[in-house]
């Protein structure tokens, strides 16, 4: 209320309880205009508050719908982040899972089921056919005296040495694999047999030249292997090995720290 309504107010109120003008003719009119004007005032004040009630829950509910629509985009964000983070998982879960069927766990070398893929993805290429392929059975020289004398331990970590060796002397596409034991099998692409042989023969003489350290042992290997090249309509995993076993065992026969070929 303004201090000219307040005046005026107080002025009427005067006017009106003062007993001289009680009988004057518009007495009763403005006493009536009086209370009129007390009623209106009250009802506007009624309208103003509930005007403002409106305008203040308005503005509440317009950030509620904000803040529920900002709660719904953090939980979307935190569940894609959980579900790229379980997918991520999946992918590095399921390339372990490839990696272990696939891979020797002590040296990381290939497996035997690997090498089987290899060989057939191999062998069905015409170009690598034609232009050999040799299969190259090299076996570590009494490795049991290696275990006996030293402790199985160490003779895995020799095992791992000579994977590492043998990986690093051949060719990009060749592929060695632990058969088994202190057994590895080399597929050597694109080779013929005499090739093949001067190939792992430089392999054996360096494997029996670097000396192995592992702890406080150092050690030195020879190894003997056993060589055949494919021939056409064999079965690489059945006739071709078998015959680079046989040649194998010829050169552990014959003193070991050799190569014997088979010629088909
Ligand atoms: N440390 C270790 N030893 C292994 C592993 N696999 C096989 N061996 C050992 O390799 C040895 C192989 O022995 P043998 O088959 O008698 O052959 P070798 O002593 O190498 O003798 P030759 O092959 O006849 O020269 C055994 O003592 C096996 O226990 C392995 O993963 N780690």
């Amino acid at each position: 209320m303004t201090r000219e309504e307040t005046e005026l107010l107080s002025w009427i109120e005067s006017l009106l309880a003062d007993p001289n003008h009680a009988r004057h003719p518009l007495h009763e009119a403005l006493e009536l205009l009086y209370h009129y004007h007390l009623e209106e005032k009250a009802r506007l004040e009624r309208m103003v508050s509930i005007s403002d009630n409106y305008q203040r829950y308005a503005r509440e509910d317009h950030l509620s719908v904000r803040q529920r629509y900002d709660k719904a985009l953090r939980r979307q964000e935190k569940l894609s982040r959980i579900s790229d983070g379980f997918q991520q998982l999946m992918r590095e879960h399921n390339i372990a899972l490839k990696q272990d069927s696939t891979h020797d766990p002590l040296t990381g070398l290939p497996n035997r089921r690997m090498i089987g893929e290899r060989l057939e993805r191999d062998l069905n290429d015409a170009g690598r056919r034609s232009l050999g392929y040799t299969l190259a059975m090299l076996d570590i020289d009494h490795f049991k005296q290696i275990n006996d004398r030293h402790g199985h331990e160490t003779g895995d970590q020799v095992l791992v040495a000579i994977a590492h060796i043998i990986q690093q002397e051949l060719r990009d596409y060749d592929l060695c694999a632990r058969w088994g034991g202190e057994e590895f099998l080399l597929l050597l692409a694109n080779t013929h047999l005499e090739e093949g042989r001067t190939i792992v023969d430089r392999l054996r003489r360096r494997l029996s030249k670097i000396p192995i350290v592992v702890g406080d042992v150092t050690l030195s290997v020879t190894a003997s292997a056993g060589l055949s090249e494919h021939c056409a309509g064999e079965d690489p995993l059945r006739e071709t090995l078998l015959r680079a076993d046989q040649a194998l065992l010829r050169a552990k026969r014959g003193g070991r720290d050799r190569c014997c070929v088979s010629h088909g």
